[in-house]
């Protein structure tokens, strides 16, 4: 069979968009992670599928599956890659669309400028809801549980961080580093995505605070490693930070792919991304 794609990036956070509405596409977690793999696929940190709408009042419906062919709730730069390759392909006439994931509905907007803003949604904040087991551990500060300790082991040897736990829909643990060059990103980022406190694998964040508006962040993404750039960990940076008090709406993140502005009013108030997409190019495979 053959399948049509088009290769997207979202500040070097890269993906495969697939049009699921015109095309057949049942794949086994098995064939998405195929397709993802860089050397004997197309090569994603993400595949962006788009599908017919089953709720009313949405447009579309966006399901997203990680390099390792795992299927995820959400994703931050996708959006805004899913809007544009909507409104390249002719499947929408309108500039912001409201579209289902299984974290939920969020609204991505194309701006005349060319970059997209969308709504994420209120974060997710009660750590049980992120999941993070939290059992027997005490937040910082006592009552608002903004950092957590979290013990990691080093190679018979132990190390404790201290991290927030936020929902994007996605979960995600931060953690302010002085340097975010000399972070040890590597060694901990799957130390962390597979801490026993997350029972759903986590997106291990890494922000250096350059300003009270200005952060620059490294994530380690579930399911994908570290990429140049994660949408939803760039939301949950800036809310960890301004939940803290060391951070100021709007936040610039500067990823190493590119840069994203992130603006949040607070608590029970939506998080909007705002950053670039970019088309790469088309292509078709057998599959
Ligand atoms: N790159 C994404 C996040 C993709 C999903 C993530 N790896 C997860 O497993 O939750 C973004 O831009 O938000």
């Amino acid at each position: 069979m053959k399948l049509k794609f088009t290769k997207m990036h979202g500040a070097g956070n890269d993906f495969i968009v697939i049009d699921a509405i015109n095309q057949q596409v049942d794949f086994t977690a098995a064939q998405w992670q195929a397709l993802a793999d860089r050397r004997f696929g197309i090569g994603a940190d993400q595949i962006l599928v788009v599908e017919t709408a089953s709720q009313p009042g949405c447009d579309f419906r966006y399901r997203i599956f990680n390099n390792d062919g795992g299927e995820v709730e959400q994703c931050g730069n996708g959006a805004r890659a899913f809007v544009k390759f909507v409104a390249e392909k002719g499947l929408t006439g309108k500039a912001q669309i409201t579209v289902e994931t299984k974290a939920g509905i969020i609204s991505p907007r194309l701006e005349s400028e060319g970059s997209v803003t969308v709504d994420m949604g209120a974060p997710v904040l009660e750590p049980a809801a992120i999941p993070f087991d939290a059992d027997g551990l005490s937040g910082q500060p006592e009552g608002r549980d903004t950092l957590w300790p979290l013990l990691l082991e080093l190679g018979g040897e132990r190390e404790q961080v201290q991290v927030s736990v936020v929902s994007m829909g996605n979960p995600h643990a931060v953690q302010v580093v002085a340097d975010v060059d000399l972070a040890p990103v590597e060694l901990t980022g799957p130390l962390i995505e597979h801490h026993p406190r997350f029972p759903k694998r986590v997106n291990a964040g890494f922000m250096q605070l350059m300003s009270r508006q200005h952060i620059k962040l490294r994530v380690f993404e579930r399911g994908a490693g570290e990429t140049l750039a994660c949408g939803t960990g760039a939301c949950a940076a800036a809310v960890a930070g301004i939940r803290r008090g060391l951070l100021d709406s709007p936040v610039t993140v500067d990823a190493r792919g590119g840069r994203l502005s992130i603006a949040w009013a607070g608590e029970g108030q939506p998080v909007y991304l705002t950053g670039p997409a970019v088309t790469v190019f088309e292509g078709e495979i057998t599959v």
